[in-house]
């Protein structure tokens, strides 16, 4: 996921939490804050994820629930969609939710219009959002279209692609790693549920450096409850460590102040972009985690946050998009919209 650019985006890997209060109303345009200098050279950052809310409580009662209402699976989708009525009955639904949550691309003059005379600075979450949500992690990966689209923004505005997922360290990259303290810790909790959820056949378990992600997505839902029993059980040796949960996987991370959110302003910041007021955030995610992100920029009045999602979700984001490929078809048009504004 090295994305070279004229801006030399910075590529931040995150870890991230869950928000879920929406605050406030819609609002067509955000007044937001602050000026100053462009993004500069590469910049990698690991950020252990943090989890907010109810649902992220390893003392949770409702942690079977959690996992069993994190996204549709493709099996749900698939039923879903060979039978009309339910499909007829879900789209009006979507129709609905996007009274509240408007299509950007559907919206993309609004937006123009507030981003004119500003820079935009685009932060991008990776899976469900650059690449479709695939069984096999490994397998996730982003289509050339998407890789070509992506480069594309790139060259024209400052973009960092900020992930749950590990990264090496590169050689022209700073790295700024909040937890780098627990990667020890991390790796041992790693190996413990490798072993102890070999034979819960499907199950996944993924070390993300700063986390460890414990897939379920192709493990049959009767033994879910196994698989948060497995998780849990090894929680209780670690007192830094937290639960919290992403599409149908859970995560163990360290108990640190630190998400998306943080990471957007730590980039600003790093990066001369805050407290300007001729700049434009917009964040564009699908998970938990990013609704941290969105929030920052709701709250500071700073920028717009767009969920991807396909079905309908309360989210702190200002608009949506239904898919990866509505999110390539935004990118694209910020690119067309860019060139044109220069004429
Ligand atoms: O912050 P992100 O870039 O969105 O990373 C979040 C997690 O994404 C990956 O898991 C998700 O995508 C997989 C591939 O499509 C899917 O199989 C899985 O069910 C999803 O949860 C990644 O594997 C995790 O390590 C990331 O934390």
């Amino acid at each position: 996921m090295d994305l070279k650019s004229n801006h030399s985006s910075p590529v931040l890997t995150d870890s991230t939490p869950m928000n879920n209060s929406r605050l406030g109303i819609h609002s067509a345009l955000l007044p937001y804050s602050p000026p100053v200098a462009a993004f500069s050279s590469s910049l990698l950052l690991t950020i252990p994820r943090r989890k907010t809310g109810l649902l992220d409580d390893v003392r949770s009662n409702c942690w079977l629930d959690a996992m069993k209402s994190s996204s549709p699976t493709h099996k749900k989708l698939t039923k879903d969609s060979s039978n009309d009525s339910a499909l007829s009955d879900s789209e009006v639904a979507y129709r609905n939710w996007m009274l509240k949550y408007p299509s950007a691309l559907a919206t993309f003059e609004q937006i123009t219009n507030f981003a004119k005379g500003k820079r935009v600075a685009l932060f991008l979450d990776y899976d469900g959002t650059l690449s479709p949500i695939v069984d096999n992690p490994d397998h996730a990966v982003m289509s050339n279209a998407m890789r070509a689209a992506v480069r594309a923004v790139a060259k024209h505005f400052p973009t960092a692609i900020i992930s749950g997922r590990s990264r090496d360290k590169g050689k022209e990259v700073n790295l700024f790693q909040p937890a780098s303290e627990f990667v020890l810790m991390i790796d041992e909790v790693f190996r413990t549920l490798v072993e102890i959820t070999k034979d819960i056949e499907g199950a996944k378990v993924e070390n993300n450096k700063f986390c460890v992600s414990v897939h379920y997505r192709n493990v049959h839902e009767k033994s879910w409850k196994t698989v948060g029993e497995c998780v849990h059980g090894v929680l209780k040796n670690y007192p830094r460590l937290r639960l919290t949960h992403g599409r149908k996987v859970l995560e163990v991370r360290p108990v640190l102040s630190w998400d998306k959110g943080k990471a957007v302003e730590f980039l600003l910041e790093s990066l001369g972009l805050s407290n300007c007021d001729d700049v434009l955030p917009i964040y564009v995610g699908d998970d938990r985690t990013d609704e941290d992100a969105f929030k920052v920029l709701r709250e500071g009045n700073r920028g717009y946050g767009i969920l991807v999602s396909s079905v309908p979700k309360e989210s702190n984001a200002f608009y949506s998009l239904r898919d990866p490929s509505e999110v390539m078809e935004f990118l694209s048009s910020l690119v067309m919209w860019k060139k044109s504004s220069a004429l």
